[in-house]
């Protein structure tokens, strides 16, 4: 069945000095409008990798994506992205950082109007009081905030968000994400998030995706999460199947790292049995 968001086939390989490396291969994913999308994997499975041909920023080897009926050739404002660290202008103000890209989205609205809609969404994260604070004044937290903040008032299509919270303490982290969804239940924005934190993932998605691991990862198991909106932490938690799905994205992914230590084995095994004898060694 169609989505509104399709990856079809979708594959990476990237040109390395040892020859092609196929990264991601036969990825498919369809997700609905409005939907909250977490993907999951280990380390160097190719999340990022799918994450960015999505948003454009890196080129597709194979298969295609499709954002609201429009085939996915680079990057564009119908697609937020946040990363782990925002990139923000260190020099400029956390309203001149989020007005970089309305200017650009809203070309013909009166500068006061552009204005408005930077510090609607600076207000929304909690940054109100702060707008005329340059960026390299402000803290990590507060500089995530600006980079949501930023994404959102492009009013995206999409939101690609790749470990938005990685690098925030744990109080901070649970409070972005308590503001992010409050966000989304207003504006409704289709949302792929790459997190590496179980617990996040269940509390954020509508659905949970987890890849195989690399070389040549797809979507490996999907978890539909029956947990209703608006999402209270304390319910979440509470619910009685949290732990079942929690337990089941856990055993997936160590099932992930036996095949992939069998692997190393095998590989190891084989270099060791291609290289030519010394004189004088045993065989054991
Ligand atoms: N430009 C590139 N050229 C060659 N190989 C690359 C390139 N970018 C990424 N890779 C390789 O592709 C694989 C997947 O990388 P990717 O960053 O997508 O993984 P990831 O699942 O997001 O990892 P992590 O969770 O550690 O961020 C890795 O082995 C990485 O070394």
């Amino acid at each position: 069945m169609a989505g509104y968001v399709e990856m079809y086939r979708l594959g990476k390989t990237y040109d390395t000095p040892n020859g092609p490396a196929v990264i991601v291969e036969d990825f498919n994913l369809n997700m609905d409008k409005g939907e909250y999308v977490c993907l999951l994997g280990h380390s160097g499975c190719g999340k990022s990798t799918v994450l960015s041909m999505v948003a454009g920023l890196n080129d597709i080897s194979n298969g295609g994506i499709v954002v609201a009926n429009h085939e996915i050739d680079g990057p564009g404002p119908d697609r937020g992205v946040v990363f782990q660290s925002p990139c923000l202008m260190p020099w400029m103000t956390a309203i001149d950082n989020v007005l970089l890209g309305v200017d650009q989205v809203y070309p013909h609205g009166s500068k006061a109007q552009r204005r408005d809609i930077a510090g609607y969404y600076l207000t929304l994260v909690g940054l109100g009081s702060s707008l005329d604070k340059r960026a390299k004044d402000l803290s990590q937290g507060m500089q995530q905030r600006v980079g949501i903040a930023r994404a959102f008032a492009l009013k995206p299509k999409m939101l690609l968000l790749d470990e938005p919270f990685g690098m925030l303490d744990s109080l901070t982290r649970m409070e972005l994400q308590e503001i992010l969804l409050e966000i989304l239940m207003r504006d409704k924005v289709t949302t792929l998030m790459i997190t590496h934190d179980v617990d996040e993932a269940l509390f954020m998605s509508d659905r949970v995706v987890i890849m195989t691991n690399g070389p040549r990862a797809r979507v490996g198991k999907v978890l539909e999460i029956p947990f209703g909106r608006p999402r209270v932490r304390a319910d979440v938690l509470d619910h009685p199947q949290y732990y079942d799905y929690r337990a089941e994205m856990i055993q997936f992914l160590e099932d992930q790292d036996h095949k992939k230590l069998k692997q190393d084995l095998q590989k190891r095994k084989a270099i060791t049995e291609s290289q030519p004898k010394e004189e004088g060694t045993v065989s054991l």
